[in-house]
């Protein structure tokens, strides 16, 4: 495998960064949302920052000296006054999800963590290989408690390469538009891919690997199609103009996050609408890994 030693890296690094935010989704208590960026009002939690720093500090340690990551976050909010209990508690959330997996006999300072935030400002480009973070993508979804994923890629000369996406609350069987949210389903799945190789799904722990195909429905009477659900993200009056005109009679599957890019590897639905709204800038970090996800399939070697 071309990228095998950085699929690998990447399949830990975002499923031990899924385990801290599934630790802190189940714990959130509203002090846990800083309000970033007062103007729009994105909100960021501990387990963004927690994610971050612990993805960062994987990549460096099975990757050191050549390392250069594209990250969303940084420590700017961290560092100002009043943040050191907040550092505390995202220091002390990575150093227990390392020390639960036990590879890494190492337990970092508040300041390798805020050092391990910023690692995340490189401007990535087209030359030599960069490291892609949505430490959690969707995090209006996590804070609701709904979807949400940790997503990580690699670009290598200006092409995604390989891409994981850690989706902590996805049921593992297909959400149909008969089955959204079907309760006794068991949630919690990870998908990878590479340039060449193919898209895969596994549990959360690495187990149960199997290979995901997108839906080959073509007709589009028969397809179902996902959108954000937040109506602030993607124009919902616009998707369904669309929708008609295409001639799709599901009713549309919101969803939070690149999720959605998940959910369409393994044919939940076909189609995947987005219209953001005027002025919206999109980042890499927010497609990179669903990208790859979703055509790893098409130029399989
Ligand atoms: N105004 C916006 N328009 C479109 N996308 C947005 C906007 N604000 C944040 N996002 C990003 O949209 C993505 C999730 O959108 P959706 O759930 O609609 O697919 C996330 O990457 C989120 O970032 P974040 O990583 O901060 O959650
Ligand atoms: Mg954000
Ligand atoms: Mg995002
Ligand atoms: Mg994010």
């Amino acid at each position: 495998m071309a990228y095998g030693k950085e699929l690998a890296a990447a399949i830990k690094a975002a499923s031990l960064a899924a385990r801290l935010c599934r630790k802190v989704q189940k714990a959130l208590l509203q002090s846990d949302v800083r309000s970033k960026h007062g103007r729009n009002k994105s909100p960021v939690t501990v387990a963004d920052y927690g994610s971050q720093a612990l993805v960062s500090f994987v990549l460096q340690q099975e990757f050191p000296g050549e390392f250069s990551l594209v990250a969303e976050e940084d420590s700017n909010d961290l560092r100002k006054d009043g943040g050191g209990e907040i550092v505390e508690r995202i220091t002390k959330l990575v150093n227990e999800s390392l020390t639960s997996d036990g590879s890494y006999g190492v337990s970092l300072s508040s300041e390798d963590v805020l050092k391990a935030i910023d690692s995340g400002k490189s401007e990535g480009g087209s030359q030599g290989r960069h490291w892609v973070l949505d430490p959690i993508d969707g995090t209006k979804g996590f804070v609701r408690g709904d979807q949400y994923a940790v997503a990580l890629a690699l670009l290598d000369r200006g092409n995604v390469v390989l891409g994981v996406l850690a989706c902590p609350n996805l049921p593992l069987t297909s959400i149909s538009v008969a089955h959204p949210h079907s309760p006794n389903n068991e949630v919690g799945c990870l998908f990878f891919a590479e340039v060449g190789r193919g898209t895969y799904m596994q549990l959360l722990d690495g187990s149960s690997t199997v290979k995901v195909q997108v839906s080959a429905v073509e007709n589009p009477e028969e397809a179902s199609f996902f959108e954000s659900y937040e109506s602030a993200h993607s124009m919902h009056d616009l998707s369904s103009l669309i929708a008609q005109k295409l001639g799709v009679k599901a009713a549309p599957i919101r969803m939070d996050s690149q999720v959605k890019y998940g959910a369409l590897s393994r044919g939940d639905g076909a189609i995947y609408l987005r219209f953001p709204r005027n002025g919206y800038r999109e980042k890499i970090w927010d497609h990179a890994a669903g990208s790859i996800v979703v055509t790893g399939n098409t130029y399989l070697s």
